[in-house]
């Protein structure tokens, strides 16, 4: 064969074998502080109903400690990646941090990278490389999902043949009697990106976007009065919201990221609900998933011309309700029409509508079958915003593979919610030989070791003025080790944190 031949094969050769490759997530790993407020005593302090919280919001959830910030939950957790990976730190072209908690408005994931490299020197071994590239993605809850998308970009152009880390991490922390209380949280899930998927497979041309400006549902305004509340010196994490509304907009964006999505795909848009096989959207809390997705669903029907809408009007009918009033919000572009709804404005029917449709079959078909997988274990987890929906793919995948649940081949869809508002719905598939890569997730391992807070410590903890709190015990994590003030070494020290990586010693024998 001449030689020019000989080289064209190979060429058509490595072409092919790129093609039939394909992108997505490879590994997950978790790492959740451990701090915990257990809502059943949670609702015993604020004279709360258990009854409601444990259906709607779920069992428990993390708090940092004051030694913890956004970056030592994310470090932890990708030191934890590479390790329960075995990645050669070297191959990592792209280091992404998405979050809404950075503490620092100049740099963040590079921060981030210089504590996983000191971590992996004091485990003896190799650092992640100077030619790596370092973004921070910020859109509320969305942030982690753009990191993901911008890795797997990357990893498809200027990237070929490297590995990318995408850190999900933030602090989600609500004022003292505000109706976000009960769903706080904090950690982080770092994900393995590849170009060759063993987990989750993602075609990216396959993603529905969407994006709206709103008036202000949920927004953390840097001058907020309360950031110089905390007397530890640390930036204090509340959003200003309205919660009711929010959820409006929640279901808003992920109707029209749905839109975005099935208008790519063939046939008709309301099989997808009956085809996809498991379905994870971004989780404030237990219910919000259920009420997004069913909200999706009668979207849809709507949409789906004769055949959709006589159901849905059979539906309206059983419920009790005025199916031509359900039709037209159904069908209007934007029921907010850029003002702010107040409480039960947007869909004032939805309530009554999803109660019926909880005793009939299409919830078990269309809902109760797709949402279900790795959502109980999610109950102690806690609203972790951008780092909440990998977190719950991973649930899925772990105890799937605990409890010999085939997956290989199964159509998933992972759908994003940044509040302001941004959703991406991405269409993932798991990867055939998913199981080896699966029984590395740490889901359980995450969530040992918990340390229960008394109601004085959680309001200490909380307000910035923990006193007496039980002391952690880290190992293989990062702690912050001071803050820099005006008296130290370098008069450009002022307010700057230095981190610390703490290796436990292992008791003898
Ligand atoms: C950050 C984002 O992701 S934005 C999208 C979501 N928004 C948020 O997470 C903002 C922070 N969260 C919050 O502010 C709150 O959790 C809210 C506003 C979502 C809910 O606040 P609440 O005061 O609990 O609202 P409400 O009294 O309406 O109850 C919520 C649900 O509990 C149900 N409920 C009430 N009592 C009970 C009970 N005893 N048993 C079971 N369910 C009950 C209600 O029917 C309602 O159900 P629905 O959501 O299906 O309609």
């Amino acid at each position: 064969m001449p030689h020019s031949t000989h080289l064209g094969a190979l060429k058509w050769a490595l072409l092919l074998k790129s093609a039939l490759l394909a992108p997505g997530i490879s590994g997950l790993s978790l790492y959740l502080p451990p701090y915990r407020v257990q809502l059943d005593e949670w609702c015993q302090w604020n004279d709360e109903s258990w009854t409601k919280i444990r259906a709607v919001v779920g069992r428990s959830f993390r708090m940092r400690g004051p030694q913890h910030n956004v970056y030592t939950l994310a470090a932890s957790a990708a030191l934890r990646l590479i390790r329960d990976y075995d990645i050669n730190p070297a191959q990592v072209g792209f280091l992404a941090l998405g979050t809404e908690s950075s503490s620092d408005n100049s740099a963040g994931a590079v921060i981030v990278k210089g504590m996983i490299n000191d971590g992996l020197r004091a485990n003896g071994q190799s650092q992640l490389a100077r030619d790596c590239e370092v973004p921070e993605f910020k859109q509320a809850c969305l942030g982690g999902v753009y990191g993901l998308k911008a890795a797997l970009r990357y990893l498809a152009t200027d990237g070929v043949g490297r590995q990318a880390i995408v850190i999900c991490a933030d602090v989600a922390e609500y004022a003292i009697g505000s109706t976000g209380e009960p769903t706080q949280g904090a950690g982080a899930v770092a994900l393995l990106v590849n170009g060759d998927a063993d987990l989750l497979e993602v075609d990216l041309a396959a993603v529905g976007s969407d994006s709206q400006y709103r008036i202000a549902d949920f927004r953390k305004p840097f001058t907020r009065f309360r950031q110089s509340e905390r007397e530890d010196g640390q930036m204090q994490d509340l959003p200003v919201f309205n919660g009711r509304y929010s959820t409006n907009c929640y279901i808003d964006a992920t109707r029209h990221a749905m839109a975005a999505m099935l208008a790519k795909r063939p046939g008709p848009s309301i099989d997808y609900f009956d085809d996809v096989d498991a379905v994870f959207i971004h989780r404030p809390y237990h219910r919000m998933p259920a009420t997004g997705w069913v909200m999706s669903y009668l979207f849809a029907l709507a949409a789906d011309g004769p055949a959709g809408q006589a159901q849905l009007r059979t539906y309206c009918r059983a419920a009790g309700l005025d199916a031509d009033m359900v039709l037209a919000e159904l069908l209007t572009e934007d029921p907010f029409e850029g003002r702010e709804m107040g409480d039960g404005e947007a869909y004032p029917w939805s309530r009554k509508l999803r109660g019926h449709l909880l005793h009939t079959e299409v919830w078990d078909r269309i809902i109760g079958t797709k949402l279900w997988l790795g959502a109980e274990a999610m109950k102690d987890l806690g609203n972790l915003y951008t780092a909440a929906l990998p977190a719950w793919l991973a649930a899925g995948l772990a105890h799937a593979h605990r409890d010999g649940i085939e997956l290989a081949g199964q159509e998933w869809l992972a759908l994003g919610y940044g509040s302001g508002d941004a959703a991406e719905a991405i269409p993932m598939r798991v990867a055939v030989g998913w199981k080896a890569a699966a029984a590395k997730i740490n889901f359980e391992a995450a969530l040992l070791g918990p340390i229960d807070l008394s109601q004085q410590n959680y309001v200490a903890l909380h307000e910035g003025q923990p006193d007496d709190l039980p002391p952690l015990v880290p190992n293989d994590e990062f702690v912050i080790d001071r803050v820099g003030t005006n008296n130290g070494p370098n008069f450009y020290d002022l307010g700057i944190e230095y981190y610390r990586h703490v290796v436990r010693a292992q008791p003898a024998g």
